[in-house]
């Protein structure tokens, strides 16, 4: 049996079910075994039709049986606000989260530390944290707000979802779209890693302009996943984020019930050791634009509500360049996580797990002990090794909620300090 349907965004059609799927049409007067029929819209029915984005699911129940919902009081540091006052432009970094209490899971180990919008305003990316240590049983999640782009850091993760299961591991992404519900399974019985949650326009592939028709992150290596279900009668909860809060209700069943789906709304997975990662061959750094896993465009042409940008093993070949990102100060705002090794720009400090924050306007780069040894370098061809550190750029100010004020790093700055000044002839 297929697990998985190779391709972006592509058009699928599953049946866990032989003849659970209609053929022809999509909502029959009497769908098969009994099955509901129900749309997922993930645009508005009327945008244009490369832009359309919708799923036909069948399922055991609609979606809209379920009572009333009530404030989730669990997951104490999820759909967190922006911490109070006006926000100083400082750089910010933070060492990974602790060790979660025992009986932790994906949905009460997230940690919100970076917001931007409002959801209600349908744009922004929220960059969170989770650390758990307990599979998701009989509970299930849904987002309201945005679409979730999982980064694992350490452990395996296994999202069923209600399209499918999705496996990733550390150097893999998942994107689950707004409004699927899921359950999480950590195999390795604890896993870490960051999301990034977006409220606007849907991640897509970027535009390759001159580079042509290839490269980067290629359509074919995502990977949708076969239909899956469980039929459950038993006690669910069902949590839910809807406008920035959490909120719970009690099903009967288990949410993943659907046994067949077509569409094009639907999870994906992506390894990112399939980049096709694009550098010089001559001399400079090239914008980190050219390293463009996803991007989530905004209503202003070229400037993204968010893009997913990985830092993956390369060859270093640049001549007569400072290799490692120069100094700079960026219109947009830079969150940055590591998965694994160290970041070319960072000596001491970013470890995997970590995350780190430039925001509008903010002077960063390299930090000394960076820039030493980049200006000091042999440049002979260098391969950067087991390392991938990812950016979720956007061009809406990170505001840090209260948790990530107070976990921040005392002394972030220290990383700029006692650069030699340059001596005029
Ligand atoms: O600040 C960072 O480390 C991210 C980054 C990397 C790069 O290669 C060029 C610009 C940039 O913002
Ligand atoms: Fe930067």
């Amino acid at each position: 049996m297929t697990d998985y349907f190779p391709g972006f965004g592509n058009h699928v059609s599953t049946e866990a079910v032989p003849g659970a799927l209609p053929v022809g049409r999509n909502s029959p007067q009497k769908p098969a075994f009994g099955l509901y029929a129900e749309q997922l819209s993930g645009t508005a029915f009327t945008a244009p039709r490369a832009e359309n984005r919708r799923s036909w699911l069948y399922r055991l129940r609609p979606a809209a049986e379920h009572p009333p919902f009530a404030p989730y009081t669990g997951a104490p540091r999820f759909a967190a606000e922006p911490a109070p006052g006006p926000l100083a432009p400082n750089r910010l970094r933070w060492d990974p989260l602790p060790a979660p209490a025992p009986g932790t899971d994906l949905i009460d180990g997230m940690a919100t530390m970076l917001v931007t919008r409002d959801p209600a305003e349908l744009d922004g990316v929220n960059v969170h944290a989770y650390a758990a240590n307990r599979d998701m049983d009989t509970r299930a999640f849904m987002d309201a707000d945005g679409e979730l782009l999982f980064i694992p850091q350490s452990g395996r993760l296994t999202l069923l979802t209600e399209l499918g299961r999705l496996e990733l591991a550390p150097g893999w992404i998942g994107l689950v779209p707004r409004g699927v519900r899921f359950r999480a399974l950590l195999p390795d019985g604890e896993a870490r890693g960051y999301v990034a949650e977006n409220f606007g326009a849907a991640f897509r592939l970027p535009d390759l302009g001159p580079i042509g028709a290839n490269g980067l992150a290629n359509p074919r290596d995502f990977e949708a996943p076969a239909a899956w279900f469980e039929d459950r009668d038993e006690p669910f909860q069902l949590v839910q984020k809807s406008l920035g809060s959490l909120w719970t209700t009690l099903l009967d069943h288990s949410p993943l019930d659907v046994v067949a789906w077509h569409g094009n709304l639907a999870p994906c997975r992506y390894d990112l050791a399939r980049f096709n990662t694009i550098n010089t061959v001559s001399f400079d750094h090239p914008d980190p634009s050219i390293f463009t896993v996803l991007t989530s465009p905004s209503t202003v042409a070229g400037r993204a509500n968010a893009d997913f940008v990985i830092f993956p093993p390369r060859w270093m070949v640049a001549e007569d360049t400072f290799r490692p990102p120069w100094f700079h100060r960026n219109v947009m705002s830079e969150a940055m996580g590591l998965i694994q090794g160290a970041y070319d720009a960072k000596a001491d400090g970013f470890v995997p797990g970590g995350l780190s924050l430039h925001n509008v306007m903010a002077g960063h780069g390299p930090d000394v002990a960076s820039w030493d040894a980049a200006t000091n370098a042999d440049l002979k061809p260098h391969r950067m090794e087991a390392t991938m550190a990812f950016m979720v750029e956007t061009c809406w100010p990170y505001r840090p909620t209260r948790l990530a004020m107070e976990s921040a790093q005392a002394d972030y700055d220290a990383a700029w300090k006692g650069f030699p000044k340059a001596r005029l002839p």
